[in-house]
């Protein structure tokens, strides 16, 4: 049986390539496109939007009553978000939320919700940059107490909205969780010698770079750096066709990109 699924954030730049990518999909069927109530695209054709062509559902504000929705994934903003998980709790639909930039009060909200549908909270639906959350620990671990610095670079296209990116944060995060310390976000002026504990975390932004992430432990003498840059966006849309499929029919708990992907 197909996997019915709703798209919000369906006008944007990852909305787009989820709604083109969805209709190749012989298990997938695209059944809601949502966007913001303001966005000029409101009634047209989303798959028109998408440049894929009309595929018959209309670009909407709120999800349709009465309508099977086995998944709806959320590629929008933190407004966005928090305005369909409560339907997603209501209506017991599985949410795979791909949005970044949320506050630590939102966060504990979609993490909350966990406890009454089925939640996959993912700063980065990337097969590839899952793989590197792990590379990354097991560094960590291998290098911490030998008097290495973590930082991180990330760089995207000059129209994303939150800084840094939730993925260089879950990034930070991991080496913390191994290696305690603290962020630290840019440097400017006089701020003394680096400190040991020091997790630096650097944003660039400019032209249409999809995403790029650079974990640097460098030490007197040497230094490694983990890379790892995005060719297109379809890379993180597929992640997210796929556990929209892993997460249909499931019941409520807190779900990863680990366990869609196998890692
Ligand atoms: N987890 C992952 O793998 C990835 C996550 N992302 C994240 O996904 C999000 C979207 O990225 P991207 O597609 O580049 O951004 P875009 O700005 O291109 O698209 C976001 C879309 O969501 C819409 N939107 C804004 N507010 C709401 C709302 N309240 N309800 C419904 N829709 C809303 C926007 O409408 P309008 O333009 O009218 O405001 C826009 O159409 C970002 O947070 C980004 O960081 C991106 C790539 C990969
Ligand atoms: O906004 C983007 O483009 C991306 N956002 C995500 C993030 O903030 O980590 C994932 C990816 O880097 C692309």
């Amino acid at each position: 049986m197909k996997v019915h699924i709703a798209v919000n954030g369906a006008c944007g730049r990852m909305g787009q390539r989820l709604v083109a990518l969805a209709k190749e999909d012989p298990d997938l069927v695209l059944v809601a496109a949502i966007d913001a109530a303001t966005n000029p695209a409101q009634g047209k054709d989303s798959g028109e939007v998408a440049g894929i062509g009309p595929n018959g559902v209309p670009i909407r504000y709120d999800l349709p009553l009465g309508t099977r929705i086995d998944t709806l994934i959320d590629f929008s903003a933190p407004s966005g978000t928090m305005a369909v998980l409560p339907v997603c709790v209501d209506r017991q639909i599985p949410i795979v939320v791909a949005t970044t930039g949320h506050t630590d009060a939102q966060k504990a909200e979609i993490e909350a919700a966990a406890h009454m549908t089925a939640v996959l909270y993912a700063p980065n639906m990337s097969l590839v940059v899952n793989l590197l959350f792990k590379l990354v620990r097991l560094t960590a671990e291998a290098l911490k107490g030998k008097g290495f610095d973590a930082e991180i670079i990330e760089r995207h296209h000059r129209f994303k909205k939150d800084s840094p990116s939730g993925t260089a944060v879950r990034f930070g995060e991991i080496i913390r969780e191994v290696q305690g310390g603290q962020f630290v976000h840019g440097r400017e002026g006089i701020v003394g010698e680096r400190k040991a504990e020091e997790i630096g975390i650097h944003a660039v932004r400019g032209g249409d770079n999809v995403g790029e992430h650079t974990i640097v432990f460098t030490t007197i003498g040497e230094t490694l750096e983990l890379v790892h840059k995005g060719h297109n966006r379809d890379s993180y849309a597929r992640g997210a066709l796929l556990a929209a499929k892993h997460m249909a029919n499931r019941p409520a708990g807190r779900y990863t990109m680990n366990d869609v992907l196998g890692l």
